[in-house]
């Protein structure tokens, strides 16, 4: 609708400068918003305003001379000029009811895709091998499968990219130390715990000196291409992502093993990007070191900022790896856009290594390259979250706590469910419920991790719509229809209709809107909304009570079936799962 209203402002204004009304260069920002009022129409403009200086005419002529230009269109069946010049537009509301008629009618419920589609890298989760995965990483994870949803349902091609933390000194001590571990023939139940694996192995890297020389060794054979090194290594890769890819089934997160794109995957272009930076006099040698000065990121002395691309004993660094990385993205990947879900503390890191790669030639300016950056996770006492005795709270465990609180908040709930059927509610609930509380918050803050919060059934949860979604499916249990089925356009008589029509119309723009801002909290409040304005529309507007007639009861089941579908949709582009009952 607001896009109806657009073209035709933009038509009109392109008419205007023909005529000579307004300035042939003059391009306006048009501003067209949803009325809280609707008796003042369903949209209004400030446009008249605006361009009442340059047109060098009054606000309220200018609206006149406006509407009168304007072309007409089924969708609006009036237009008004209000207070000092606004332009307020009143939706047809049999065109409003054919929009649902096809939204019911299309699998994708009106959300076109892209006219241009594009080749988009995201680069989400990201855990480090033998390390488990904490519960952190659940941010990056669930904010970036969402967008890689969004972006797919939207046509855009989407490479996953789970960089995870695969190379580095460390993988000399943790091959020495499974070594070990096998040798002594320790049961696999010590590698299922890897937290304890790596700090045992660190242990003896640094209190066993024999140990330590293996591991360094073990670094250097690793590095040269060593094959018993390379299959240590790879079982330790394998090991972690066994575990990892738990987490994201239980999660509902569209990663697999063939979305692994970590660091080792660029450590054979390091040193040709060092040389190549040399060559093209961006990096220099300063002590030893190979280091890019940067002159748009000034030190504390007012110096051009340095960055080292090698070390003095000749090793690179995550920065040299994220060079490599945006240069293979472009260049073996095709991306057009590339986005990277790290946490906030990373800005500085990945805008020096950007700012080099484009320098370099690596990343032409056409390609977006993305810090779709998020706060972190805080505790209800605001401080970072942690178990009770300070450490990292692993996120196996996290999932596991709320499976049971949901099973329990379900069990009180609904009193009939048999006991599986509830376990099988109860996890659909608990993931949702933690995945939904992430991704509804601004990604920017830090968020507060709150499990009454996040399991209430009120306000703006997971549980809240996936009840909402429920409630409509009994009401289509008791009219008897199959809501997935249902088609042909409502008739929109009441007010509470008509809301209920107009919000379901915004989910295209909503969609779009997730995708261009990389923030897949917009479409949880549209989702919140629009399961508040659907309480509000059957409150006021019955489906099942006597009396109600027949054909008055199909347009509203109408209403339901695409409040359904757009509920569904909408969670299902988050990576939540719908229930029938609950
Ligand atoms: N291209 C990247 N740097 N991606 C993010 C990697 C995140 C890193 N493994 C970490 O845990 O901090």
């Amino acid at each position: 609708m607001k896009a109806i209203i657009e073209t035709l402002l933009l038509e009109t204004v392109s008419q205007m400068k023909q005529a000579g009304t307004l300035p042939a260069d003059l391009q306006p920002r048009l501003q067209i918003d949803r009325t809280k009022d609707k008796s003042h129409g369903d949209f209004a403009t400030n446009l008249a305003m605006m361009l009442a200086k340059p047109a060098k005419s009054n606000p309220r002529q200018l609206a006149q001379q406006i509407i009168e230009l304007m072309p007409k269109h089924a969708a609006i069946s009036n237009i008004e000029i209000a207070g000092p010049g606004f332009i307020n537009f009143f939706v047809n509301p049999d065109h409003l009811a054919d929009q649902i008629g096809q939204l019911l009618s299309d699998d994708h419920a009106s959300v076109q895709l892209a006219a241009s589609p594009q080749t988009v890298v995201v680069d989400y989760s990201a855990p480090n091998v033998a390390k488990e995965m904490a519960v952190h990483h659940i941010r990056s994870t669930v904010i970036g499968d969402a967008v890689t949803r969004t972006l797919e349902f939207l046509g855009h091609q989407v490479v996953r990219a789970n960089h995870i933390g695969d190379w580095g000194t460390q993988f000399g001590m943790l091959i020495a130390y499974l070594e070990k571990v096998q040798n002594e023939q320790a049961s696999d139940m010590e590698l299922s715990d890897l937290e304890a694996f790596y700090r045992e192995a660190k242990k003896h890297y640094d209190e066993d000196e024999d140990f330590a020389e293996r591991s360094r060794n073990y670094v250097v054979k690793l590095q040269g291409g060593d094959e018993y090194c390379q299959s240590m290594w790879r079982k330790l890769v394998d090991i972690t992502m066994e575990q990892n890819q738990r987490n994201y089934d239980r999660l509902n997160v569209s990663l697999s093993d063939k979305d692994v794109m970590g660091e080792s995957l660029y450590n054979d272009m390091l040193p040709a990007i060092v040389e190549d930076l040399a060559a093209q006099g961006l990096a220099v040698e300063d002590a030893g070191a190979m280091v890019v000065f940067l002159e748009e990121y000034k030190g504390k002395d007012g110096d051009a900022m340095g960055v080292i691309i090698r070390k003095k004993d000749g090793g690179y660094l995550y920065t040299t790896t994220d060079i490599a990385c945006a240069k293979y993205r472009v260049a073996q990947l095709g991306a057009d856009r590339v986005l990277y879900f790290i946490d906030s503390r990373q800005a500085m890191h990945l805008q020096q290594a950007w700012t080099i790669a484009r320098k370099a030639g690596y990343v032409p300016e056409q390609v977006s390259l993305e810090h779709c950056a998020f706060g972190m996770m805080l505790g209800k006492d605001g401080k970072p979250f942690k178990t009770r005795s300070g450490g990292t709270v692993k996120l196996v465990d996290l999932l596991d706590e709320a499976e049971e609180r949901a099973n329990a908040l379900i069990a009180e709930k609904n009193q009939d469910l048999a006991d599986d059927e509830r376990r099988e509610i109860a996890t659909a609930v608990a993931m949702a419920a933690v995945k939904y509380a992430d991704l509804s918050k601004n990604r920017t803050t830090d968020y507060i991790f709150d499990w009454d919060n996040m399991l209430s059934f009120e306000g703006n949860t997971a549980p809240y719509l996936q009840y909402a979604y429920t409630r409509i499916q009994s009401i289509f249990r008791k009219a008897g229809v199959d809501g997935a089925t249902l088609s042909g356009s409502p008739q929109l008589q009441e007010a509470a209709e008509q809301a209920l029509a107009q919000k379901l119309t915004q989910f295209s723009d909503v969609v779009n809107n997730v995708a261009a801002k990389t923030s897949p909290h917009l479409m949880c409040t549209y989702l919140y909304e629009l399961a508040g304005q659907f309480m509000s529309f059957y409150e006021a507007c019955p489906v099942n009570k006597d009396g109600v007639a027949d054909d008055v009861r199909a347009s509203r089941l109408l209403l339901c079936g695409a409040t359904a579908k757009v509920l569904k949709l909408g969670l299902g582009l988050l990576g939540i799962a719908t229930l029938e009952r609950m």
